[in-house]
C-alpha cells in the first residue's frame, strides 16, 4: 500500500485527489489530511479514508474537529506546528494543495523525507522556487507539477532534451472578463470575477484567472520548473481551456497536451507517475468540440503579465514580494476595499517600493528570509491600500 498525505484536502484540488484515491482503497493508506475551516468535510473524508491524522490549520477549530472525529481513533491536531508534524509523517506521495503562501512551510518540510511532492501550491514556488528546488536536491525528493499547464509541459518533455526546446507556451482561458472592453474592466464585480468560464476551482485562483495574476504566477512557475530562458516562455489566450500547454522544439514540432478542464488529469498523472494509470476524466469528442481558438494576450488589459516578466528579471526575493502583495490585493478586492484593476496597481507599487531589498543571490535564500519578505510586502500593500482609501 502506498502511503499518501493531502495538504489542503478540503479544497478543490484536495477533493479531486480524494476522488481518485477513494476509487482504489486497496492501493492507498492515507496518512494525513489537512484542512482549514471546513471541519465537516475534513472529518468526513478522514473517517471514510481511515486517515491516521486530521489537521486543521486553525487552532480555534480543534475542538470542532475533535468532536467530529470522536470515537474514530483518528488523531486530531491543529495549527502551523501540527502541519509541520504532519509533513514529517512518512509518506510515499504528498500533495501540497493548500492555497497561498501558507503552503510553503509544510511543502518545504515534506521534501526532507526525500519523498514525492505533488505540488499544486504554485504560490510556494513563486515565493521560494530556488529554495524548494535546492531542498528537493539536498534530500533526493521529487517535485511533480500539479498545475494543468506545468503537468502538460512536464509530460511533453518526457524523454526530451531541454536544450532542444525553443519555446514553452502556456494557455490562459482569459477568465471571467476575457471579452469585456478594456474600459469596462474597472467596473468588474466580485460576483462575476469568481465565476470561471471553464474550470471549477477555489475562489482565490478563480479571481486570479480573471485578473491574469494566475497566469503571471504560472509564468514564474514555468521559469522555476524548467531550464529555459524567460524569453522562451509565452502565454496564449485559449478560450476553451482544452490545450493546457505546448512545447516547441528546434525542429519546429509543437507537442500539445489536450484534455478536458478537469484537474484529475494532472493529479492522476502525478499520482501514477512514473507510469500512467487509469484516470476517470471525460474523453474528448474532437468532432463535437469542432474548433479550438487562440489569440495573443493584451498586456494593457492584464498588467499582471508584464509584472511577471519584471519579477523574473529582478530575481532574488522578488517572487515572495509579488505573491504576498498579490494575496493582500486580492483580499482587498474580495473585501470591497479596492476595485478589480487596482489589484495590479497595488502589486506594482509594492514591487517599486521594495525593489532594493529584494536583490539577492538565489543560492542564499532561506525560509526565514522568505517569511520576512512576505511580511514586509503584506505591510507595504496594506499601507498602500489604506493611503488610497484616505
Ligand atoms: N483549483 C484548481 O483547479 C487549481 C488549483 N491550483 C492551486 O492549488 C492550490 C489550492 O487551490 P484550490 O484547491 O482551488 O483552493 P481552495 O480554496 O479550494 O482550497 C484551499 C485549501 O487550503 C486550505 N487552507 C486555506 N487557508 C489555509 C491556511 N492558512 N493554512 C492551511 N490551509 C489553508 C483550505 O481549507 P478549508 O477550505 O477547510 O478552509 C483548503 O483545504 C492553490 O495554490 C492553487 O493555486 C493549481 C491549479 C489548479
Ligand atoms: C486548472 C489550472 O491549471 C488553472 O491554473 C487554470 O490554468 C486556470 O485557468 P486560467 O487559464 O483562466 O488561468
Ligand atoms: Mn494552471
Amino acid at each position: 500500500m502506498r502511503r499518501v498525505s493531502i495538504f489542503g484536502a478540503t479544497g478543490s484540488i484536495g477533493q479531486s485527489a480524494i476522488d481518485l484515491i477513494a476509487r482504489e482503497p486497496d492501493k492507498y493508506q492515507v496518512v494525513a489530511l489537512t484542512g482549514g475551516r471546513n471541519i465537516a468535510q475534513l472529518a468526513k473524508d478522514a473517517r471514510a479514508l481511515r486517515a491516521e491524522v486530521a489537521v486543521t490549520a486553525f487552532p480555534e477549530y480543534l475542538g470542532d474537529l475533535q468532536a467530529a472525529l470522536a470515537g474514530s481513533g483518528i488523531e486530531s491536531t491543529a495549527g502551523e506546528a501540527a502541519l509541520i508534524e504532519a509533513a514529517d509523517r512518512p509518506a510515499d506521495w504528498i500533495l501540497s494543495a493548500i492555497v497561498g503562501a501558507a503552503g510553503l512551510a509544510p511543502g518545504l518540510r515534506a521534501l526532507r523525507q526525500g519523498t514525492t511532492l505533488a505540488l499544486a501550491n504554485k504560490e510556494s514556488l513563486v515565493a521560494a522556487g530556488p529554495l524548494l528546488m535546492a531542498e528537493a536536491r539536498k534530500y533526493g525528493a521529487t517535485i511533480l507539477p500539479v498545475d494543468s499547464e506545468h503537468s502538460a509541459i512536464f509530460q511533453a518533455l518526457v524523454g526530451e532534451d531541454i536544450a532542444k526546446v525553443e519555446r514553452i507556451i502556456i494557455t490562459a482561458s482569459g477568465g471571467a472578463f476575457r471579452d469585456w472592453p478594456l474600459e469596462k474592466l474597472a467596473t468588474a464585480t466580485l460576483k462575476l470575477a469568481q465565476t470561471h468560464p471553464n474550470w471549477d476551482m477555489g475562489q482565490r485562483i478563480t479571481i486570479d484567472s480573471a485578473s491574469m495574476f494566475n497566469k503571471a504566477l504560472e509564468v514564474i512557475e514555468t521559469n522555476e520548473y524548467f531550464d529555459v530562458r524567460p524569453e522562451q516562455i509565452e502565454v496564449i489566450v485559449h478560450p476553451q481551456s482544452m490545450v493546457h500547454a505546448l512545447v516547441g522544439f528546434v525542429d519546429g514540432a509543437l507537442m500539445a497536451h489536450v484534455g478536458p478542464a478537469d484537474m484529475r488529469h494532472a493529479i492522476g498523472y502525478a499520482l501514477h507517475w512514473p507510469k500512467r494509470g487509469h484516470v476517470p476524466v471525460e474523453r474528448l469528442d474532437l468532432a463535437k468540440l469542432g474548433k479550438l481558438e487562440f489569440r495573443a494576450p493584451d498586456e494593457l488589459r492584464w498588467p499582471a503579465l508584464r509584472l511577471a516578466r519584471e519579477v523574473i528579471k529582478a530575481g532574488g526575493l522578488t517572487g515572495a514580494t509579488f505573491n504576498a502583495a498579490k494575496e493582500v490585493a486580492l483580499d482587498a478586492f474580495i473585501g470591497g476595499q479596492i476595485g478589480f484593476m487596482h489589484m495590479a496597481e497595488v502589486v506594482e507599487e509594492v514591487l517599486n517600493r521594495t525593489s532594493s531589498d529584494n536583490r539577492l543571490d538565489n543560492a542564499v535564500i532561506t525560509l526565514d528570509m522568505v517569511r520576512k519578505t512576505d511580511h514586509l510586502a503584506r505591510q507595504t500593500a496594506k499601507d498602500i491600500i489604506r493611503q488610497r482609501q484616505a
